[in-house]
């Protein structure tokens, strides 16, 4: 494992299992101790992104496939932009915490096409950013799905518990996969915000130098 000063930190799980709560807690944490934190997240609100959230919304028609290929695009372009990108970021001495990164379009895109295709589509990515942790909120889909219900007047393309469910199973076969490849660390995310906090900050600061 690592031992940095600024750190790239990916945290993924499926819709509502608590992401953005978890990075504003996690960049609170940071900030406290004196990091600079930069977070951010995908899709972006750059102009692939917004493509994309209309997709989500369904506003637009889009293939798979095509949407596939625009997460792709919005990821390369919030790595490498000159003025926004992570590279730049990370490079001025952030620590960067991504709301998703490469493995949600495994998980994602994965339930609706061959993951091998998906995982390939996102080797540039890969291979110009590995998160120094993936951090995995495990959350019950019938959970999530309550909490998206209880706090949300829309429901987006992807938020169905149907679909949660192949997400979710989708995402344990990409780190099956990609064990030796990536550092994951998975937390019960079917708990108060604080107990989850408290597990991310323990890992995150043990990565520390
Ligand atoms: N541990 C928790 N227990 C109960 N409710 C939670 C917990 N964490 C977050 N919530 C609530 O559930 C809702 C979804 O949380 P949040 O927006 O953090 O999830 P998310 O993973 O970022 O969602 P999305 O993928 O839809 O953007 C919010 O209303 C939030 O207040
Ligand atoms: C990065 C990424 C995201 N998605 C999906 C997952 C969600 O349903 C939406 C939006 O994300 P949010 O966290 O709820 O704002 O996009 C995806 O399918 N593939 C991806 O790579």
């Amino acid at each position: 494992m690592k031992h940095r000063n600024n750190l790239f930190i990916a945290l993924e799980g499926i819709d509502g299992s608590g992401k953005s709560t978890q990075t504003k807690l996690l960049t609170e944490q940071l900030t406290n101790q004196g990091h600079k934190v930069y977070s951010t997240f995908e899709p972006t609100n750059n102009q692939i992104g917004k493509l994309i959230r209309d997709i989500l919304k369904g506003n637009t028609k889009a293939d798979y496939r095509i949407i596939a290929g625009l997460f792709v695009a919005d990821r390369l372009d919030h790595l490498l932009n000159e003025e926004y990108g992570i590279v730049k970021k990370l490079a001025e001495g952030y620590t960067v915490i991504m709301d998703r990164y490469y493995f949600s379009s495994y998980a994602y895109q994965g339930a609706h096409m061959d993951i091998d295709w998906v995982i390939q589509a996102n080797a540039m990515s890969a291979s110009i950013l590995r998160p120094d942790v993936n951090i995995f909120i495990d959350v019950a889909p019938e959970i999530s799905m309550q909490r998206l219900h209880a706090n949300r007047d829309t429901i987006e393309l992807f938020e169905t518990l149907d679909n949660l469910k192949l997400v979710r199973s989708k995402y344990m076969e990409a780190f099956e996969k990609l064990k030796g490849d990536e550092y994951i660390y998975s937390v019960d995310g079917n708990r108060t915000p604080e107990l989850i906090a408290g597990d991310i900050w323990q890992k995150v600061a043990s990565m520390l130098t």
